[in-house]
């Protein structure tokens, strides 16, 4: 898909805010000819606190080394054909550890109108994700605009990161490199917490300890993530073993005759997440990376570029030539190369066949209830059944800690992130973490408890079941009919 090449941020839903005199950040840094670093090096107030120097503010005028979003002194990277994942960008140069690389740039929307856009993007077939977190309440989109950097690929061993700079009163993400990086490496980042993409992708990044989806950890759009369903094996889980539907679920089948697994969870406005059980199990873990081999970096030949997708290879240095003349067409660009499939091995894990659907229609993960009470009366013995309601409890205490928790520090995460690029107070964010660990852990206990108690203890019939109740009831009845009413004499 053709793009617009930025190098700086365009505001779509808003003007680029009005830096204030006021606001201006001076460091105290004072230049020394002898000493390089002397200028807005590592110890500048400015940097330390992840703010570039205004020019005409700075006291080491224009040899601050601090404006590095502002003169885009980017590092010299290339556009380069990875062949499964679409395009990359590789190191044109060895790069330092901490350098930063180069800004991601594109449209800034709010949250409301990424969603919109990612969902659109997916109706349209447009499978490559390029909408990345700004703040709480804003998203770069570089799908139509943006620069290079929307080339860099997730890796969950990546060798650079995002960081998130003030520059000139506005925030602006930057990649920078984790560690030293040798030319010719592809550049990677951990998508995880950027992550907007709507579609969910299997990550091809080979690590040994990838995660099995791109931002599977994210927080975006994570609670409604569709798969896409072509001959793409980014799109294709058939090696993994992901159950999304009830039959699939082993336990369900055991289960069949008592319709416990079977209510799809329905959200009435009050959402009862106490009572989910996510089926769309984190199971990527099985999905053997190492028998994904990606194609090694210095087998690729820049020049052997399989020319009929007439793509176009461009390197950093043409787009800082670009830079000045703002909004440069880069066509034609083919992001979505087909995969072949070749360099991927089998994965002895157990194999699903996925209905297909035409026009790759998207299908969207449901969240199966678990009845604990229903699951419970299925069990003749009386501990099983406690244990198992007992642990409905605790997992529903929990939740509702957590509900109340984040009532009571929803002022605080709201103030930090209008006035504030990255997370909440570490005392906030620690409450929260173990809230939601806690959570996390009852709902597992609940699960675990009913699958160890239905697998050793008898399950009764629904229809036993039934006339047992009848027959209790007409115990009770019989017992209440009998007793004498107090105090009545006839
Ligand atoms: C920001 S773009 C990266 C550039 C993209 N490869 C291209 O050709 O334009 C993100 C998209 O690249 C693909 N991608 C990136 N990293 C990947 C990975 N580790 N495994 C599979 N696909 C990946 C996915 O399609 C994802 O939506």
């Amino acid at each position: 898909m053709d793009y617009i090449h930025i190098n700086q941020n365009d505001f779509l839903h808003r003007k680029h805010k009005k830096h204030r005199e006021e606001d201006v950040a001076i460091c105290v840094c004072k230049y020394d000819a002898n000493d390089p670093d002397s200028a807005c090096g590592e110890t500048c107030l400015n940097v330390l606190t992840s703010t570039e120097c205004t020019p005409g503010y700075c006291p080491c005028g224009v040899c601050c080394n601090n404006q590095r979003f502002q003169r885009c002194e980017y590092a010299k990277t290339k556009l380069f054909d990875t062949g499964c994942r679409g395009w990359g960008l590789l190191a044109d140069e060895n790069i330092k550890a901490g350098r930063f690389i180069i800004e991601y740039c594109g449209e800034v929307i709010s949250l409301k109108d990424a969603e919109r856009r990612a969902q659109a993007y997916e109706t349209l077939g447009i499978k490559d994700a390029y909408i990345i977190s700004l703040n709480a309440y804003e998203s770069i989109d570089a799908t139509r605009k943006g620069s290079l950097a929307r080339f860099i690929n997730h890796s969950c061993q990546p060798n650079c990161e995002t960081r998130k700079w003030t520059v000139l009163g506005e925030i602006r993400v930057g990649i920078f490199a984790k560690h030293d990086i040798s030319m010719g490496t592809e550049l990677t980042y951990d998508y995880n917490f950027e992550w907007y993409g709507g579609a969910k992708v299997r990550c091809l990044c080979g690590a040994a300890c990838c995660s099995g989806f791109l931002g599977a950890k994210s927080r975006g759009f994570q609670e409604d993530t569709y798969l896409w369903e072509d001959d793409d094996d980014r799109y294709s889980v058939e090696k993994v073993p992901l159950y999304d539907s009830a039959e699939d679920e082993p336990l369900s089948k055991f289960l069949e005759s008592t319709d416990c697994f079977n209510q799809e969870f329905v959200s009435n406005g009050k959402d009862d997440y106490s009572s989910v059980m996510d089926v769309d199990v984190e199971s990527n873990h099985l999905l053997h990376s190492n028998a994904l081999s990606i194609v090694p970096l210095d087998s690729f030949s820049m020049n052997g570029v399989d020319d009929s997708h007439e793509k176009t290879i461009l390197s950093s240095e043409d787009s800082q030539v670009a830079y000045g003349q703002r909004n440069v067409m880069i066509s034609p660009i083919q992001s979505n190369i087909v995969c072949q499939n070749s360099h991927i091995g089998t994965v002895p894990v157990l194999k699903k066949k996925l209905k297909r659907f035409p026009m790759r229609s998207t299908k969207r993960f449901s969240q199966k209830a678990v009845d604990a009470k229903f699951v419970a009366q299925l069990l003749a013995d009386k501990e099983a059944q406690d244990e198992i309601l007992s642990c409905e409890q605790m997992k529903n205490e929990a939740a509702s800690n957590l509900e109340h928790l984040y009532n009571e520090i929803r002022p605080a995460i709201e103030e930090h992130e209008r006035d504030s690029q990255d997370s909440v107070a570490t005392s906030v964010a620690e409450k929260w973490i173990e809230a939601s660990c806690l959570k996390l852990k009852t709902e597992f206990d609940l699960h675990f408890s009913i699958i160890k108690n239905i697998v050793s203890n008898p399950v009764r019939k629904k229809r036993d079941i039934g006339q047992e109740d009848e027959k209790r009831k007409e115990e009770e009845h019989q017992k209440a009919a009998a007793v004498p009413i107090e105090g009545g004499s006839f």
